[in-house]
C-alpha cells in the first residue's frame, strides 16, 4: 500500500497547477495549490498509510454536511428531516439557489447543496451556536482521537462574504423551512464548514461510514447502520454535487468533497480513504484529489457497482 500511495501521488501531483482555489472565501483564496495528500484507513488491518501533506490542516467545509445530516436525523428522526429537505441531487451548483423557488412544496432538494445543509443546521439540537458546535466537536472527537477546533478566519471570511448563503437561508425562512433566527443557524452553518481537519482525519471519518457507524479509533458504534446507509446514499447520489454522476462511474464509491479541497471516500467494509489538494474544477472538487481516486479505485478494484 505505501508503494502503491506514493507511486499515485507523483503520478497526479501536476494535477496541482489545474484548476484553482476557492476565490469565493478570502481565507481560502491565501491556500497553496501545491498541497497534496492521500490517506488510507485499513480497517481490517486497523492501520493507517499516508502519503505526501497528510497532517497540514485546512477547513472540512462541505465535508462537515454529512456529520452535520447524521445529527440531524438522530436529533429529529428522518421523517421531521425528509419533510423539509428532498433526497434527490440537483444537477446544479451546489451554492444555486434556483430550485428552491420552482419546486412545490418549496424546499431543498437535499442536504448536500448549501441550501439543504443550512436547513439540516437548523435542526441540530443546542441552546446556542457554542453548545451546537460542541456536540458536532465531541461527535468528531471520538472518530478522530483527537481534539478539533474552529478555524476562526475561515469562519470570519465565510461570514463576512457569505451573501448566496444568507440569500438561500433567508428564503427558506420565508416559505417555512426554517423556523429560527436565520443569522444564528448561518453562523453555526459556517462554523461546522471552518473546523480544521487534516487528510489522515477525512481518512478516519470515511473509515466510520466504511465501518458502519463506528469508530475505528475507539471501537465504539457511535450511530446506527441505517443512519449511515442514508448517508452514504446521498454520498453517491449528490456528494459530488454535478459531477456525482462522473465519478460513480469513474470512482464508483460514496464519497463528498469540500471547497477546502478535502475529498472523503468510503469503501465500505474496507478502507476509509481522505484526500487533499486545494486546487479546485468549476464544480468545486478537488481535481487533483479526484484523479487519485480514480487511480486508487482501479488499482484496488473499489467500484460498489
Ligand atoms: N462546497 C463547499 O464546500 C461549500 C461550503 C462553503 N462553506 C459554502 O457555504 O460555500
Amino acid at each position: 500500500m505505501e508503494e502503491l500511495l506514493k507511486d499515485i501521488l507523483k503520478r497526479n501531483q501536476s494535477y496541482c497547477t489545474e484548476g484553482e482555489v476557492a476565490q469565493y472565501i478570502p481565507a481560502l483564496a491565501r491556500q497553496s495549490k501545491e498541497n497534496l495528500g492521500i490517506s488510507v484507513v485499513d480497517i481490517g488491518k486497523d492501520k493507517v498509510f499516508n502519503c505526501g501533506d497528510t497532517e497540514k490542516f485546512f477547513t472540512l467545509q462541505s465535508i462537515s454536511k454529512i456529520f452535520t445530516l447524521i445529527m440531524a436525523l438522530q436529533d429529529r428522526g428522518a421523517n421531521y428531516v425528509f419533510e423539509r429537505v428532498g433526497m434527490e441531487p440537483t444537477g446544479d451548483p451546489f451554492n444555486s439557489i434556483i430550485k428552491l423557488e420552482t419546486i412545490n412544496p418549496s424546499r431543498p432538494l437535499n442536504p448536500m447543496i448549501n441550501a439543504g445543509a443550512i436547513a439540516i443546521s437548523s435542526m441540530i439540537k443546542g441552546e446556542s451556536n457554542e453548545q451546537k458546535i460542541d456536540r458536532v466537536i465531541s461527535f468528531l472527537e471520538p472518530i478522530l482521537g483527537r481534539k478539533v477546533t474552529v478555524n476562526h478566519e475561515v469562519f470570519n471570511s465565510e461570514r463576512e462574504t457569505g451573501n448566496r448563503n444568507r440569500a438561500a437561508a433567508y428564503f427558506l425562512k420565508d416559505v417555512g423551512v426554517i423556523s429560527k433566527d436565520v443569522e444564528k443557524v448561518l453562523d453555526f452553518y459556517f462554523m461546522h464548514c471552518s473546523l480544521d481537519v487534516t487528510c489522515e482525519d477525512i481518512g478516519y471519518l470515511a473509515a466510520f461510514l466504511a465501518n458502519q457507524g463506528r469508530s475505528v479509533k475507539t471501537g465504539e458504534q457511535l450511530v446506527s447502520e441505517n443512519v449511515t446507509q442514508i448517508a452514504k446514499s446521498f454520498m453517491v447520489t449528490c456528494g459530488m454535487y454535478n459531477s456525482s454522476g462522473e465519478f460513480a462511474i469513474k470512482v464508483g464509491v460514496p464519497a463528498k468533497s469540500g471547497v477546502g479541497g478535502g475529498v472523503m471516500a468510503v469503501s465500505p467494509n474496507r478502507y476509509g480513504i481522505g484526500v487533499w489538494g486545494p486546487a479546485l474544477d468549476e464544480k468545486g472538487n478537488s481535481i487533483a484529489g479526484v484523479k487519485m481516486l480514480e487511480d486508487l479505485s482501479a488499482n484496488l478494484n473499489l467500484s460498489i457497482f
